[in-house]
């Protein structure tokens, strides 16, 4: 199966540490299997009445194998250990890695509290492919071949119904556990996605729910997803006491066939009757050591299942070209240069030295799954050090292009240029790190003004922390107050002038990309933020997208956006003078204003 080929390349780079857990577990089955033979031949050669050093010599064998088996289970288990939780934490960060350039996508299909529980519940399932699948059969197989090869040397007989016992052990019992594991197969993992979706629904939407009456509603749905949960939980767990039960009774069956036929080949002649009791407990350690065998169909099914999931997750998005939906059937060529999911060859980096250009050639956007495109055709130049704004009704498109600027989408036509080279040569965090972002709904993280302010890891003093404070008017503000999770304790005004004064901290960055950034801010208060986001990036390149009209006289440019295609463009006088759709939001705000 192609997914579990990525895990078995991920164990391959922990080797060292499977040779070694494969070594130790080695030792250990086949030190418990002789330990128990000498305790069973010591047992039945007291009756005979040995001589001292017999016993002395069998004593201590009994307890050096003791401390051998033990410290050899001891290395096997910290070795696998070790080697499962370094796999699965490199799978994690690498699945992370590829989730996070198909983001704004994927959040569209997938929702967060299921993304959740596959990150963390699907990884975590993961482990089970190397601690109980991969490598515990291996160790089986050779302290079986062992243990064969020296109860031959006592009978044959014997050794022959621990073959037909392995056989059992190993095909029979996990192909009825297979069987009855069929029912739930891959249930618990949607069941878990389905309680994670409930949770995060209902965290994320507490307070509307409650405000329209559907909060019980939503609690009623968790408590049954919840009880489905615990359903094929159980059923799960009864699958895996079925493997255990099952090969629990092999093994008793096939003592007593050891005790019968040692019994008989005693009477008859070909064994030694103190050899009997060696043979059992040979041959009950054996089978206890192959135990994992039982379950292990089901645990592979359940990994290769939980490599599947994940592997879709990845991998719906980053096959498709961003925007087209895939006809059903067929399989669409990749589209190189676009593709912003796939794992793509580091491009060139877009300076922060000096202030960016940007052109758009001809752009275009089309969403997936919408029949009409969001961008089309726009073209625009925007020289180092201007300072522009995007606006336009609702929904004309502006979120978009900035998205498209900062490679969280790939266009499905036309081009655009950073500094004259196009986006899709340039590395994108290289863009993130070379561009002052303040998004629409900017995060904020539970912790103090202070944590949210130094996101970016640089070392800053208070002063300079309280200086970008006071230019958003947020001096009101302690560097120690609490922030809640999202800024739950923020107005919107406040997490906009937080958001702000977290860009403006960020020196030496030569384009600025805001998108909304003083939407909720009251005239005045918006006024002197704007100015003051002016002199910040007096020498920058600044691209800011507005519904208010308010401090675009200073623009060099500004763009109207309607429905996707950029109808007018110029400078505020140049607009104002046209009297076309900029002049008419103009006229509008100004008359609101005074009837304010
Ligand atoms: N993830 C998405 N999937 C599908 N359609 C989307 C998605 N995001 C936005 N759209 C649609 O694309 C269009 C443009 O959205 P965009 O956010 O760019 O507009 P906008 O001009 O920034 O709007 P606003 O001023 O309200 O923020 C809208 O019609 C919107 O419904």
């Amino acid at each position: 199966m192609k997914e579990l080929a990525l895990l078995t390349k991920a164990l391959i780079q922990e080797r060292k540490d499977i040779a070694l857990s494969i070594i130790c577990g080695f030792i250990a089955g086949i030190a418990g299997v002789v330990l128990f033979a000498a305790s069973g031949y010591l047992i039945s050669q007291t009756v005979f009445a040995p001589p001292l050093y017999t016993l002395i010599v069998l004593t201590s064998l009994v307890k050096i194998l003791g401390l051998l088996r033990a410290a050899s289970r001891y290395g096997e288990r910290l070795y696998s250990h070790r080697a499962t939780f370094s796999m699965l934490g490199r799978l994690r960060a690498s699945f992370f890695a590829r989730l996070v350039p198909l983001m704004p996508n994927l959040l569209g299909k997938k929702r967060s509290g299921e993304l959740l529980a596959r990150i963390v519940g699907d990884v975590e399932s993961l482990q089970h492919y190397f601690l109980r699948v991969a490598y515990p059969p291996m160790i089986v197989v050779m302290v079986f071949l062992a243990t064969v090869l020296f109860v031959s040397a006592y009978s044959v007989w014997v050794a022959c119904l621990l073959i037909a016992g392995m056989l059992a052990t190993a095909f029979v019992v996990p192909g009825l556990v297979l069987l009855g594991q069929r029912r739930v197969h891959g249930k618990l993992l949607e069941q878990r996605a389905a309680v994670s979706i409930e949770v995060t629904e209902l965290l994320y939407g507490f307070v509307d729910l409650k405000v329209y009456g559907r909060l019980k509603e939503r609690e009623e749905q968790l408590h049954i997803s919840s009880d489905a949960l615990v359903a094929e939980q159980h059923a799960a767990a009864r699958g895996l006491l079925r493997g255990q039960s099952l090969h629990t009774f092999v093994t008793y069956l096939i003592s007593w066939g050891v005790l019968a036929l040692g019994a008989y080949l005693t009477i008859t002649g070909s064994l030694e009757g103190v050899f009997i009791a060696m043979l059992l407990l040979a041959s009950q350690t054996l089978f206890e050591e192959a135990a994992p065998l039982a379950n292990l169909p089901a645990y592979k099914q359940d990994s290769e299942y939980a490599a599947k999931r994940l592997a879709e997750t990845v991998h719906e998005d980053s096959t498709r070209p961003p925007g087209k939906a895939r006809p059903r059937g067929k399989v669409q060529p990749r589209d190189k240069a676009q593709s912003p999911g796939k794992a793509q060859p580091p491009g060139k980096a877009l300076s922060a030295e000096q202030a960016a250009s940007i052109e758009l050639c001809e752009l275009s956007f089309h969403y997936e799954h919408k029949d009409r495109p969001v961008l089309k055709n726009i073209s625009l130049s925007i020289p180092p050090g201007c300072k522009a704004a995007i606006v336009g009704p609702s929904g004309s498109g502006k979120t978009t292009i900035f998205e498209l600027l900062l490679k969280l989408r790939a266009s499905t036509g036309g081009e655009i240029r950073l500094n004259g080279a196009p986006i899709t040569e340039l590395d994108e965090a290289s863009i993130w790190h070379a561009a002052n972002v303040v998004l629409q709904r900017g995060h904020f993280f539970r912790g103090t003004i202070r944590d949210n302010l130094l996101l970016d890891g640089e070392q800053r003093s208070d002063e300079e922390l309280m200086t970008a404070l006071e230019k958003v008017l947020l001096s009101h503000k302690a560097l120690d107050d609490e922030v809640y999770e999202k800024g739950e304790n923020l107005s919107d005004g406040e997490k906009q002038r937080l958001a702000l004064a977290r860009a403006m901290l960020r020196k030496g960055r030569r384009l600025w990309l805001l998108d909304e950034p003083t939407s909720s801010l009251d005239y005045i208060t918006e006024q002197h933020v704007f100015q003051q986001l002016l002199t910040e990036a007096a020498d920058d390149t600044l691209l800011i997208i507005c519904h208010r009209l308010t401090g675009l006289e200073e623009m060099d440019l500004i763009v109207v956006l309607e429905h996707g295609s950029v109808i007018e463009a110029g400078t505020y006088a140049q607009l104002m003078e046209q009297k076309g759709y900029f002049y008419e939001m103009k006229q509008i705000e100004l008359q609101m204003i005074g009837d304010e």
